[in-house]
């Protein structure tokens, strides 16, 4: 096969996060412009930085700048990192009664000193757009309407939109954490597929994750699964955001797949960067508009 033949094979597997996010925040938009003429509503997101990690910042900026872009109110709110959990929760305390806002988020990790548990729970649920909160979770787990944690709902958005419906599809999630694995394997439970949640303690992860169609790597370990690791045409979701040193000294990112190896292997695959991350404000931005739309007894509009 020729070099532009082989390169033109690999184009057709990536799965373009930030083309999709981009088309999703401007559904966003169109959206929050409707609901404005319509009923005179701006749904509102606060977003809490304590401290000063620097991809935090980055992260915070760019939702700011985002929710302004889709025509909704942003309400940025920074702390400094020696900030009391009481001092957190009377700010979330006073968000939660603020009519002007319909989302809070607060942005991990916090520092030490806090308990990042008790500040998500005292989140009133119906403004929980990270979806974090004992509730929607218990929600989610049982099949009832909730606010799903941003970064698993971008990932099943991207699955459905490249494979169409996964009923029957063997899905194998790598990590359980709250804020991705165990909420991811929800979701693709409530699509319908077999779902194996594979962990640390895991018996042989290489086999595990060779017996998935869909394979969502979200352990947080730069490169860990192999292109060995994944059956031919699988569909790899790599969630992994990992700052790594390259061989010229420079940082770079990486996910949690050895992209190289595994593209050649897979049928479809999300690239670091410009795969899941740009999903996670996009679809920060559309659980703004559905907990707007839900505060005053509206229909959240299809995406
Ligand atoms: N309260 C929350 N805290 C955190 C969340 C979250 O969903 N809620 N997720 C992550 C950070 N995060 C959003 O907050 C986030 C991570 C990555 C991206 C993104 O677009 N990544 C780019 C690369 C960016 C870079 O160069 O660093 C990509 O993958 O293409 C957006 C948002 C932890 N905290």
């Amino acid at each position: 096969m020729s070099d532009s033949a082989q390169a033109e094979k690999i184009a057709e597997k990536i799965i373009d996060g930030k083309a999709f996010a981009a088309g999703l925040r401007e559904r966003v938009g169109a959206a929050v412009a409707k609901l404005n003429a319509e009923h005179g509503l701006t749904p509102g997101l606060a977003v809490v930085l304590v401290g000063e990690d620097p991809a935090s910042q980055v992260y915070v900026r760019n939702k700011a700048k985002q929710t302004k872009e889709a025509g909704m109110a942003s309400f940025e709110h920074r702390l400094p990192d020696t900030t009391s959990q009481e001092e957190l929760l009377a700010l979330v305390k006073q968000l939660n009664e603020d009519p002007s806002v319909h989302g809070i988020l607060v942005q991990l990790p916090l520092p030490k000193q806090i308990d990042s548990a008790a500040v998500l729970d005292t989140i009133d649920p119906a403004k929980d757009v990270d979806g974090f909160h004992v509730i929607n979770a218990g929600r989610l787990a049982t099949g009832q309407d909730a606010l799903v944690p941003c970064t698993p709902l971008g990932c099943l958005m991207l699955l459905k939109d490249r494979l169409g419906d996964l009923s029957g599809k063997h899905a194998v999630v790598l990590g359980r954490s709250n804020i991705v694995g165990k909420p991811m394997a929800q979701l693709l439970l409530g699509a319908n597929c077999t779902v194996t949640i594979a962990h640390s303690r895991t018996k042989d992860l290489p086999a595990e994750c060779r017996r998935a169609d869909i394979l969502v790597a979200a352990v947080g370990r730069p490169e860990m699964v192999r292109g060995d690791w994944i059956a031919p045409g699988a569909t790899v979701i790599d969630v992994g955001i990992n700052r790594i040193e390259g061989a010229d000294g420079k940082n770079r990112l990486v996910g949690d797949v050895a992209f190289e190896e595994a593209v050649k292997v897979a049928g479809a695959i999300t690239p670091v960067p410009g795969g899941v991350g740009p999903m996670t404000i996009a679809c920060l931005l559309a659980n703004t508009l559905t907990a707007a739309c839900r505060a005053k007894g509206l229909p959240a509009p299809e995406l």
